[in-house]
C-alpha cells in the first residue's frame, strides 16, 4: 500500500501523479499525530510520502535516514524495506529540478528564502548546494524581517516558502519585488493558484519565475523511483506536469461585448467536457438583478465593484471554461486574477458585426468604436491566444480554440 500521509490532504496531486508515472494505486491518508506515530509503528505498508505536519516525526521513526534527509531535518518519502523503514527527501530533488527548469542560476548570487517552516530548511540546502554567494532567511520575527527588508534590497533571487499568496487568499504576495532592483528569478514553492501572484509580479517584469507544481511532481518522481526500485524518466515527469497543468487550466475568453464570448464559450466547454461559467451570469446571480439594473441604480462602478469580487471566486476554481465580461480586464486590479489559473484566448470580429442589443455601454455605433479603441491594448496585452473569428461562426470558433488548447 502507498499513499500521502498528513494533517489535511484535500488538495494533493500525489495519488494522480503517482498513477500516471509508475502505475500504482496511491491513497490519501490524513490523520491525526497519534494515529501518525502509530501508522510508522505499525508499519503495514510499502511506502508513504509525509507532508505537512509529519516530516520532522518521520525523520525521527525512520530505522535509516539519508544524508540529505537528515541534513535538512526532514522526510518526505519512507519506505518499507522487509519491516526496516527509510527515510529520503525528495523535496530537495523537485526543488532543485524546478530551479533548473526555470533557467534560473544560483550560483554566486545573493538569495532571499522567505518563510522559516520545513519547505525553508529544504531550500536553503538547495541554494547552498546550488552555488549561492549569501543565503538570508526572511521570517516575521527574526533579525531578518519584512520591516527590515530593504536592506536586502540587493538580492538577486527569491524562493518563497511561506503560503501567503496560496488559494484561497491569492493576490497577495509576502514581498513587493519591486524592492529588489537585481532581481534575476523567483521560485514560488505555492502551487495552487497555477501561477501567484509574487510569480506574476516578476513575469511582468520579464523576471524569470516559477511556481511550485514542477517541484511536486519532481519529488513524485524521487519518491516513486524509491517506492518502485525503478527509474521514471524525466519525459514520464514532462507528461505528468503537462497533464496536471491542462487540467487545472482554465480557458478564459476575453473580447468586445458580442464578440461571442459566452456563445463559444458554452459550445467549448462541451467539446471540452468542461464545466462552463459565464462571469456576467455570475454577476447578475450574486447580485440578484440584472445587468442593466446594476447599471441604472449604482452606474458602471457599482457593476464593476461586483464584477471583480466574482472574479475572485470564479478564477480560483480549475478546470473550467470562463467568458469573461467585455469590460473585465479594463480594470487594472482584475487583470492578476484573469491570469492566476487561465489562459487567455481574445476573441476578434469586426466591430460592425457586434451587437449592441442589451448592453449598456455599445448602444451606438460609435459607443462600440470608442470602446475599442479603449481597450484594445490592454486586450492586446492579456490575450495569450488571438482567435480571429471574422470570418467563423461560433461553433468554428469553439473549434478552432479546442484544437489550439489539445495541441499544447
Ligand atoms: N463568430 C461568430 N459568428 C456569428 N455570430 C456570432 C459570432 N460570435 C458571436 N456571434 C453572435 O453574436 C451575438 C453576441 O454573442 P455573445 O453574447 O456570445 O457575446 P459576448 O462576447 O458574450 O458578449 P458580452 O460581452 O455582451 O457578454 C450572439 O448572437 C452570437 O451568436
Ligand atoms: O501535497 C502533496 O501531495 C505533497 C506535498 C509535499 O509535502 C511533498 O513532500 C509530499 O511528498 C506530497
Ligand atoms: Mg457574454
Amino acid at each position: 500500500m502507498y499513499g500521502l500521509i498528513g494533517k489535511t490532504l484535500g488538495h494533493s496531486f500525489s495519488p494522480q501523479l503517482h498513477r500516471w508515472m509508475w502505475g500504482c494505486e496511491y491513497r490519501l491518508l490524513p490523520m491525526d499525530e497519534a494515529a501518525a506515530e502509530q501508522f510508522f509503528t505499525q508499519r503495514a505498508f510499502d511506502g508513504v510520502n509525509v507532508t505537512i505536519p509529519y516530516k520532522q516525526l518521520a525523520l525521527r521513526l525512520c530505522d535509516e535516514v539519508d544524508d540529505r534527509a537528515e541534513r535538512i531535518g526532514a522526510v518526505n518519502t519512507v519506505v518499507n524495506r522487509g519491516g526496516r523503514l527509510y527515510g529520503y527527501n525528495t523535496d530537495y530533488d523537485g526543488l532543485s529540478a524546478c530551479i533548473r527548469r526555470a533557467g534560473i542560476s544560483l550560483l554566486g548570487r545573493k538569495v532571499l528564502i522567505l518563510g522559516t517552516g520545513g519547505t525553508s530548511r529544504t531550500a536553503h540546502a538547495v541554494a547552498e548546494d546550488l552555488g549561492a554567494e549569501e543565503i538570508v532567511t526572511i521570517s516575521r520575527s527574526g533579525p531578518d524581517n519584512y520591516e527590515n527588508i530593504r536592506r536586502h534590497a540587493g538580492a538577486e533571487i527569491l524562493i518563497n516558502t511561506t503560503p501567503v499568496g496560496m488559494y484561497p487568499a491569492a493576490g497577495a504576495a509576502a514581498v513587493d519585488i519591486g524592492v529588489f532592483p537585481n532581481l534575476q528569478g523567483v521560485v514560488d514553492a505555492v502551487y495552487n493558484p497555477l501561477t501567484t501572484y509574487l510569480v506574476d509580479q516578476a513575469r511582468q517584469r520579464g523576471i524569470p519565475a516559477t511556481c511550485g507544481l514542477p517541484m511536486l511532481v519532481i519529488q513524485a518522481q524521487r519518491a516513486g523511483e524509491h517506492f518502485s526500485g525503478r527509474r521514471i524518466s524525466d519525459a514520464s515527469a514532462e507528461a505528468a506536469l503537462r497533464r496536471i497543468t491542462a487540467e487545472q487550466t482554465n480557458l478564459v475568453l476575453m473580447g468586445m461585448p458580442g464578440s461571442g464570448k459566452s456563445t463559444v464559450g458554452a459550445m467549448l466547454g462541451k467539446r471540452l467536457g468542461r464545466p462552463f461559467v459565464d462571469l456576467d451570469e455570475e454577476v447578475v446571480r450574486t447580485a440578484g438583478k440584472p445587468i442593466s439594473e446594476i447599471f441604472d441604480s449604482g452606474g458602471e462602478d457599482a457593476f464593476r465593484n461586483i464584477e471583480s469580487q466574482v472574479l475572485r471566486q470564479v478564477s480560483a476554481r480549475h478546470g473550467i471554461v470562463l467568458a469573461l465580461g467585455g469590460g473585465t480586464a479594463v480594470r487594472e486590479e482584475n487583470r492578476y486574477f484573469i491570469r492566476q489559473n487561465g489562459r487567455v484566448y481574445y476573441l476578434q470580429r469586426p466591430l460592425e458585426s457586434l451587437s449592441g442589443e442589451g448592453r449598456p455601454l455599445s448602444k451606438s455605433p460609435e459607443a462600440i468604436r470608442a470602446l475599442y479603441e479603449e481597450r484594445r491594448e490592454v486586450y492586446q496585452s492579456m490575450a495569450d491566444v488571438s482567435v480571429d473569428c471574422s470570418a467563423c461562426g461560433t461553433e468554428e470558433a469553439a473549434a478552432i480554440i479546442a484544437k489550439e488548447w489539445q495541441s499544447l
